[in-house]
């Protein structure tokens, strides 16, 4: 489902009534299975972006428009996720993901077999029956994957899914995320400070300035499909990640330190 936004601005009140601009002139263009990461410094805007195209918050100016239409409610059949899974701990690892069907007050019995085929694809097929509570961060991520996907949405909303996971733990789980999302055809939008995941995983890497967030760079991800481990290895892939860090230390701005000596 293609995406877009489209002059997009917001300015919160604070609690004092002070204006704090978070956004500012947000113009983006996301094509049908696109998957497409947003990077930029803490506290610039990616979350509060995501929030208004999953139609969670409301843009103060500008709109954002979903498969031709205006958002004006939360998205029904987009997937979310957050950094924090938000899985309910007196639910088995089965049953939150099929709390997809409930919340919507659909049966759940005829999706219990791709419940099942998901965590079998994350590794996690001996989990279907525990509770979250019993297993690791990463692995409570895999079940939250599963939960996302389960209802096949043509649009997915992630947000620092993976920010509070080791390095490793991370890196297997961007290789099963681009599995799933390959297969699926989803749109994503994917918020990171990683820059490494935005680049194995993304078809573009959007980067935006310090607040009031405004798009910087927007650079087509050129590398082959299927994303596997050996990605990692390309030279390509290093000149993206530098390239990108480039952009980040300096928030789109020339380097004005360029010849001063400390
Ligand atoms: N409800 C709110 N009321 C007031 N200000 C807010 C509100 N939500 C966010 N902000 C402010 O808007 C700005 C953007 O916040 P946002 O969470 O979108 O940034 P972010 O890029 O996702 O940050 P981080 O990378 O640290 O998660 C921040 O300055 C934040 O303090």
């Amino acid at each position: 489902m293609p995406l877009r936004a489209e002059g997009l601005g917001k300015t919160f009140r604070s609690a004092r009534g002070a204006a704090v601009r978070a956004l500012d002139g947000i113009d983006l263009s996301i094509a049908p299975g696109e998957f497409v990461s947003i990077l930029g410094p803490s506290g610039c805007g990616k979350s509060t972006l995501l929030a208004i195209l999953a139609g969670l918050d409301k843009a103060t100016q500008g709109a954002a428009v979903v498969g031709g239409k205006p958002v004006t409610a939360p998205l029904v059949d987009a997937g979310v996720m957050f950094q924090r899974d938000l899985l309910l701990d007196w639910h088995t690892c089965e049953d939150n993901i099929l709390m997809q069907f409930k919340m919507r007050g659909q049966p759940t019995a005829p999706h219990r077999d791709r419940a099942r085929e998901l965590l079998a694809l994350v590794g996690m097929e001996s989990a279907a029956q525990r509770y979250p509570r019993e297993l690791s961060g990463g692995m409570r991520q895999r079940v939250a994957i599963c939960r996302a996907l389960v209802h096949e949405p043509p649009l997915l909303f992630l947000d620092e899914p993976f920010g509070a996971l080791d390095a490793l733990t991370r890196e297997n789980l961007n290789t099963e995320l681009a599995a799933l999302t390959a297969h699926s055809g989803a749109t994503v939008v994917f918020v990171t400070h990683g820059i490494d995941e935005a680049v194995f995983l993304g078809d573009r890497a959007v980067v935006m300035s310090a607040r009031p967030g405004r798009i910087i760079a927007d650079v087509r991800i050129d590398l082959p499909h299927p994303r596997g481990a050996h990605i990692r290895e390309l030279p390509e892939f290093t000149a993206y990640t530098a390239r990108l860090r480039k952009l980040l230390a300096h928030d789109g701005r020339p380097d004005h330190r360029e010849g001063v000596r400390p």
